[in-house]
């Protein structure tokens, strides 16, 4: 579904990506991990076509980018990061932000279609949101918000969904609340690429990460395999320890570590 081959980009004389190669397949659900600054979102953007590599090939959803239309493309691509939530209106009812979703724009100025707004509903609902559909964007807290763009970019029933840091900025809480409804898409039909710093968000929907340190991978493929002692050293430069809890990773930092 995505591949990925010998992507290298530059900027401004700095090599921000340096030959990273992956093959995501369908059925398979990735997790690129890394630090700030290690250029996890500059991957996503090639992904979405928004960024081009200086050198190698990019495949997404069987299209190669530079012989196709990548607006097409993104048509069965979701998209959710912070700079989206920020477009959004905080006026607008929740139901109809979630509707926008079915569309390439950010607010309506027109009648919205009834099958449409019904959808959206429906969406809230199964994420047993619907008391606050009427609401005002506004008025939500910030994980419900995330959970409002998690509905939005499930309305145009995307092959691939991109989430870049969900839950960046969450408490305790509403970070589960929110891995709970990321876990649920398993029983989509869309293949999810997540980017986080944070291991524990390794939640069992994933089944593959790729480990980033300063734009290269430092490994990649199924995340029993990626996660453990010596590559969380490469890529974080920390000794700790992983315990594994019905398919979800949690770290503990060796002191002094
Ligand atoms: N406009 C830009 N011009 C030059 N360098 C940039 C630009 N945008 C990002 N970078 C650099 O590219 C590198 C990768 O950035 P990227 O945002 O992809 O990292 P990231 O892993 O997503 O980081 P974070 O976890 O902090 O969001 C960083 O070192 C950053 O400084």
């Amino acid at each position: 579904m995505i591949s990925l081959q010998h992507i290298h980009y530059k900027r401004e004389d700095r090599l921000i990506l340096n030959d990273i190669s992956l093959d995501m397949k369908p059925g398979e659900h990735w997790v690129i991990l890394g630090r700030n600054g290690c250029g996890k979102t500059t991957l996503l953007e090639m992904i979405t076509g928004y960024f081009f590599p200086s050198s190698g090939q990019v495949e997404v959803l069987g299209n190669l980018y530079g012989r196709c239309d990548v607006r097409e493309v993104r048509k069965s691509i979701g998209y959710i990061s912070q700079s989206l939530m920020e477009k959004l209106s905080l006026r607008d009812p929740v139901w109809e932000v979630v509707a926008t979703g079915a569309y390439a724009f950010l607010r309506f100025y027109q009648q919205i279609p009834e099958q449409v707004e019904k959808q959206a509903r429906e969406l809230l609902d199964d994420m047993n949101f619907g008391h606050l559909a009427n609401h005002p964007l506004g008025t939500l807290s910030q994980g419900e918000r995330k959970k409002v763009m998690l509905a939005r970019s499930l309305m145009a029933d995307p092959q691939l969904l991109i989430m870049d840091e969900p839950c960046a900025g969450l408490d305790l809480y509403e970070r589960e609340k929110m891995l709970l409804e990321i876990d649920r898409l398993r029983k989509r039909n869309v293949m999810v690429v997540y980017v986080t710093h944070h291991i524990e968000e390794i939640v069992p929907l994933f089944t593959h990460v790729a480990l980033m340190k300063d734009g290269q991978l430092a490994g990649a493929g199924r995340k029993e395999e990626v996660l453990n002692k010596e590559l969380i050293k490469a890529a974080y430069d920390i000794d700790a320890e992983l315990e594994w809890d019905s398919g979800r990773p949690w770290i503990k930092v060796k002191s002094g570590g």
